[in-house]
């Protein structure tokens, strides 16, 4: 790893660290190695700024405008405008810009608070810190910490600074996403009177805390740390979902479509000797009418709202596209404890090795879940049982809790003297036992015991109750590092057994995820035969549940035919997880995964959508893409119904102008072909799109049908192009008989642009009617602001060439025959359009696509 020589930043802050002792670190930064003050603090902060990445992602809405008036129409349009004016046209020039104004500030207005709601939202849950203020230790923001903050980092936690280890009990931090090292790195305090240079006593903002626990002194926060914006994990990562992307690809289409038309309405009218302004004002209000140019704006706003709403139903989103993919979420991972369990884990009873009740297990237990434990529930649930269980006691080394191995160490001073106590799943325990204990007396263990512990275990188990196995071994030794070889010949002390109930909730909301076809995978660590009867009682009937060494033995193209039939797991390391979720994906499946431990951050990452609980480890909050404030399932069944409504609402939008608007442009631009004279005026069509944008701004807060939500959604091509090859050529037709009759009518060519103007109008504002339901439109109404959006949008477009304005538009009021005939064809279109909507809307989107391609999403770690 290559380290800049000009690491300094802002506010004097250090130089390389990491050549200094902590004494010349202190010197400094000004500060010792026992916490700041809280007014030191804040005064930090003023100076060294809050410890965030810089490119904080909020655009300001300056920039925000000057983005959209960089876009090529607008520029064009912009310069159209001038031009107008300065040949004499100041009013067209004017309504040009005016035009531009409104839009560009419609668009920029709404996005942005959609962006601000988001955000708000996504701070509430914010990753934590804990640092020593004032002599006491604090939770606060990530972002508050400040150089010399005195950190506690422990298992599971994000490290939220660069920071010296001052003091560190068996601590190791995955530095793969910084360094590409992909082992965990083992982490100490600077032997005494060392000149530095020892990254084993860095810690480096952005990495993973593996095992164990450090206190250290923060040095560098915010982009001015060694790896800078590369540890983004801090910053909650914003891609864009599948959906967006192929959303993104449709908005491109479409621009080419729509520059293939400018040139040839361009071309054609230069051929034929029109003049040049008015020509190219013409083609560009086209390419303006025909640009999809409130996507962005739609899927922002409808995401956000969708966020919204998913906050009062406890679910904080954090990156706001996932919320597509939660709605089209096929498979459901699901570790086990606190999700489908009760997270209050309680002992239920002690035992000795021959079956009796015996406090002696939980004694050893506690103490070492006391002195050296983890924050996992297993260990919170022993301190709770013996509170003073440590006593008497005094650490001298430890071995944390390690998933592969499934067991954890302590060596520490009893009231016994020195003892080493293991404790861990029964099967791995116990392979390290030789002896076993009963009362005082110490004796070889036999096969018959071992055999009928493990049949304890399982009736136990049967009994829903979960237990782990306590070992010892007394110790004369010093103290050392606790290694393999001083975990053997131990002695059998009995089990703890834990009472871990299912939720009450958890059986309905797996019903009801079902009934949303969403199928439900229970990966657990625990051991298989707990696991099948939790599944048992929330309704899942695991006829097999399949273990880690199971799992280990399939090939990943054997893994994904399997897992199809397999809806429990047991007993998995945390890298099968993720081959689950995986192998889940290879065969088309979009996959979601909750859990909230450090084991369960693999999957998280790999998952289409990472769910995790408030509460969780850092590792997995920061690799999750929602957080569940209530670890109940009911609520991500109510998030999958909201993504759904979120996708069914960005459809209407698509479809929209998929049918009507789409259409009337090309009807225009062949008009402008046939007719002497330009069909409508370039500043009408610019009208003509502000009003439709306006009619849409309802959309992301109309309701959507139960059957539009009761199925997982994708994005489907082939369904809306079926979609557009109905209503297209219909919108057509009927653009074909407005122009026939305004022709028959011998119309002016300023009452024929007129009353075009408002047919176009109204059929494309009220389609949205029609297809925005399954249903017929009086069946499912339409929400009050979709209602009020459109018709505000409809009534300005149809007085407004009665009123004084409108002759400064070019529009001249139609006589009443015509207004009557344009009336008849808008009924009809209408009609006809609900005619033939089963077919259009039929399978607009398919339950599940292949994914060859699918390799997680880009950027993440
Ligand atoms: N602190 C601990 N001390 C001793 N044993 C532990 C500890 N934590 C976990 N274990 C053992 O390791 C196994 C797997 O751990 P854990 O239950 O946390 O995995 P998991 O996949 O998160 O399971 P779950 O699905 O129940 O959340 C446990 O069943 C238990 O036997
Ligand atoms: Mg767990």
């Amino acid at each position: 790893m290559e380290m800049s020589d000009t690491h300094s930043g802002p506010g004097g802050a250090l130089a390389q660290f990491w050549t200094l002792s902590v004494e010349e670190v202190c010197g400094r930064l000004g500060c010792g190695t026992s916490g700041l003050t809280a007014a030191e603090a804040a005064s930090r902060l003023e100076r060294f700024g809050p410890n965030r990445d810089a490119e904080s992602r909020r655009e300001g809405w300056p920039r925000a405008v000057l983005r959209r008036l960089l876009e090529p129409l607008s520029l064009i349009l912009l310069s159209a405008g001038l031009v107008s004016v300065v040949t004499g046209d100041e009013v067209g020039g004017g309504i040009i810009v005016a035009i531009l104004t409104l839009s560009i500030g419609l668009d920029t207005v709404q996005e942005g608070q959609a962006i601000r709601a988001a955000e708000v939202l996504r701070q509430s849950v914010a990753l934590k810190a804990e640092v020593l203020r004032d002599g006491a230790s604090l939770q606060i923001d990530v972002e508050q910490v400040v150089p010399g903050d005195l950190l506690r980092v422990r298992a599971g936690d994000i490290i939220p600074a660069d920071a010296l280890v001052l003091d560190a009990a068996a601590f190791t931090a995955g530095e793969a996403a910084l360094t590409g090292e992909p082992y965990p790195v083992e982490k100490r305090s600077p032997t005494a009177g060392s000149k530095g240079g020892d990254t084993a006593s860095l810690l480096y903002r952005g990495a993973v805390a593996l095992s164990g626990e450090a206190t250290a002194l923060a040095v560098g926060t915010g982009r001015n740390t060694v790896f800078g914006a590369a540890a983004a994990a801090l910053a909650g990562p914003q891609e864009a979902s599948p959906f967006q992307r192929d959303l993104h690809a449709f908005g491109l289409t479409i621009a080419r479509l729509t520059l293939g038309l400018v040139v040839v309405v361009l071309a054609a009218r230069m051929i034929v000797g029109r003049d040049l302004l008015g020509s190219l004002l013409f083609a560009v209000a086209l390419a303006v009418g025909l640009t999809p140019e409130l996507l962005p704006m739609i899927t922002t706003v409808t995401l956000s709202r969708g966020a919204t709403r998913m906050a009062r139903r406890k679910v904080i989103v954090k990156r706001l596209a996932s919320i597509h993919d939660l709605g089209a979420m096929t498979v459901l991972c699901t570790d086990k404890t606190g999700t489908l369990t009760a997270a209050e884990i309680e002992l239920n009873r002690s035992i000795a090795p021959d079956g009796a009740e015996d406090s002696r297990p939980v004694r050893l237990a506690a103490a070492a879940a006391e002195l050296g434990g983890d924050r996992g529930a297993l260990d919170e649930a022993l301190r709770k049982s013996l509170p003073d269980s440590a006593t008497g006691w005094s650490l001298k080394g430890r071995r944390s809790f390690d998933f592969s191995r499934r067991t954890g160490a302590i060596l520490a001073n009893g009231p016994e003297g020195g003892i080493l106590i293991l404790k861990g799943a029964p099967e791995q325990v116990l392979a390290l036992c030789a002896r076993t204990r009963t009362g005082a007396c110490v004796q070889p263990i036999e096969a018959e015991m071992r055999a009928a512990v493990q049949a304890r275990i399982r009736s136990l188990a049967g009994d829903g109750l979960r237990s782990i196995a306590v070992a010892s071994r007394p110790w004369t030794k010093g103290a050392v590092e606790l290694g393999a070889e001083d975990e053997r010949d131990l002695i059998f002390e009995g089990l703890c057994v834990f009472a871990d109930p299912p939720k009450a909730t958890a059986r309905s909301a797996i019903a009801r995820l079902a009934k949303a076809g969403v199928s439900l995978k229970i990966l657990s660590g625990d051991d298989p035969a707990v696991v099948q009867h939790v599944a048992g009682l929330v309704g899942q009937d695991a006829v097999t549940v399949l273990s880690g060494d199971e799992v280990a033995q399939l090939s990943d193209e054997a893994l994904a035919v399997k897992i199809q039939t397999v809806d429990a797991f047991g007993r998995l390391a945390p890298d099968q997880k993720s081959r689950i979720v995986r192998a889940l994906q290879a065969k088309g499946a979009i996959v979601g995964f909750l859990g909230d431990g450090i084991n369960d951050a693999p999957a998280l990452q790999a998952a289409d959508v990472g769910l995790s609980v408030d509460g969780a480890t850092g590792v997995a909050q920061a690799a999750a893409d929602m957080i569940l404030l209530a670890p109940d399932l009911a609520v991500v069944a109510d998030g999958v119904e909201e993504g759904r409504r979120t996708f069914a609402n960005i459809l209407k939008y698509v479809r929209m102008g998929a049918s009507s608007n789409f259409g009337n442009m090309l009807s225009m631009a062949a008009a402008s072909f046939v007719l002497p004279f330009l069909p409508m005026l370039p500043t009408q069509i610019l009208l003509n799109n502000l009003l439709y944008d306006l009619s849409e701004i309802g959309i992301p807060f109309d309701g959507v049908r139960a059957d539009g939500t009761a199925r997982p959604q994708v994005w489907d091509m082939d369904g809306l192009i079926r979609f557009a090859a109905v209503m297209g050529p219909l919108s057509s037709l009927f653009d074909a008989l407005t122009f026939g009759t305004l022709y028959g009518l011998r119309a002016t060519p300023e009452a024929f642009r007129t009353a075009w103007f408002m047919e176009s109008m109204a059929t494309q504002i009220l389609v949205i009617f029609v297809i925005r339901t399954t249903a017929r439109p009086w069946a499912d109404r339409p929400g009050g602001a979709l209602v009020a959006s459109s018709m505000l949008a409809l009534l300005a477009a149809l007085i407004l060439p009665f009123s004084p304005l409108g002759a400064s538009f070019g529009f001249e009021p139609p006589p009443a025959t015509t207004l009557a005939a344009i009336g008849a064809i808008v009924v009809a279109y209408l009609a006809t359009a609900e005619m033939l909507k089963p077919f259009a809307l039929r399978r607009d989107v398919r339950p599940c696509r292949p994914r060859a391609r699918h390799s997680g999403r880009p950027g993440r770690r």
